[in-house]
């Protein structure tokens, strides 16, 4: 199974290349999802109470996740203790997503990693070094617009991009780099282009 990475920052467009590369015949595996997953799990929910505090649980003690991220991505420091509770266990999740796929005779399976640090970084068990990178970026200012349609507040988006590394960083790894500063038209042109190239 051919595996490709596709990475880029809050509201730059991810999910929406994501859907266009599906719709080529592409298998997806989102490290969101898989981090929505590892939040239901017991253990994670005793662990994120005790470093953040009980009002990050809902009224059927769930977690809420706009009171996690409040409190998760206001300090660096912060960050990495979320990170450490929640990222080895949905890299295990995505692992075993990605297996089922290949087992299933999948032929190319896009990775969608919002935090990506890297090739060496902490989602490299998941790819090969290799494998191709695709960067979606957009400006900030459209950034943060997009994710507050998306219903986020703008003190939430900022926090979350104060957090992640930046488009230029992202772009040194990458092997394609999107630029979603257009219409639906224009990116859905150019994840053609990319597809095309990578199932050349
Ligand atoms: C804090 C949580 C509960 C907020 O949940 P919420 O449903 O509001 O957001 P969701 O998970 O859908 O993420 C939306 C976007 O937030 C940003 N984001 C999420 N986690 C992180 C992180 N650890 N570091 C930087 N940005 C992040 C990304 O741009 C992502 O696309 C959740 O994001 C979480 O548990 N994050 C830690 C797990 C993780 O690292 N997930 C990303 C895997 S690549
Ligand atoms: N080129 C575009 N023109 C107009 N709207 C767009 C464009 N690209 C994306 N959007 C919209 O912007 C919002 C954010 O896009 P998307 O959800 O794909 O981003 P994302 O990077 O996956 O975000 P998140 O980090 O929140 O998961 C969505 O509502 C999407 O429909």
């Amino acid at each position: 199974m051919k595996r490709c990475v596709l990475i880029g920052g809050i509201g730059s467009g991810k999910s929406t290349v994501s859907r266009m590369l599906q719709e080529h015949g592409a298998a997806c595996v989102d490290l969101d999802d898989c981090g929505h997953e590892v939040l239901l799990n017991p253990t994670v929910i005793s662990m994120l109470t005790e470093t953040f505090g009980e009002d990050i649980l809902d009224a059927q003690g769930q977690i809420d996740h706009a009171a996690l991220a409040q409190k998760a991505f206001a300090t660096p420091q912060a960050t990495v203790r979320l990170n450490a509770i929640t990222q080895p266990r949905l890299l295990r999740i995505a692992q075993k997503r990605l297996d089922d796929l290949e087992a299933d005779g999948c032929a190319i399976a896009f990775v969608e990693i919002s935090a990506y640090d890297g090739p060496d970084g902490t989602f490299a068990p998941l790819f090969r070094t290799d494998d191709a990178v695709i960067s979606v970026t957009a400006p900030k200012r459209l950034r943060i617009e997009r994710a507050i349609g998306k219903g986020y507040s703008e003190q939430d988006v900022r926090n979350r991009i104060a957090r992640q590394v930046s488009d230029a960083q992202r772009a040194l790894w990458a092997d394609f780099v999107i630029s979603n500063k257009g219409t639906l038209a224009d990116l859905q042109a150019h994840v053609d282009a990319i597809w095309k190239k990578i199932t050349a």
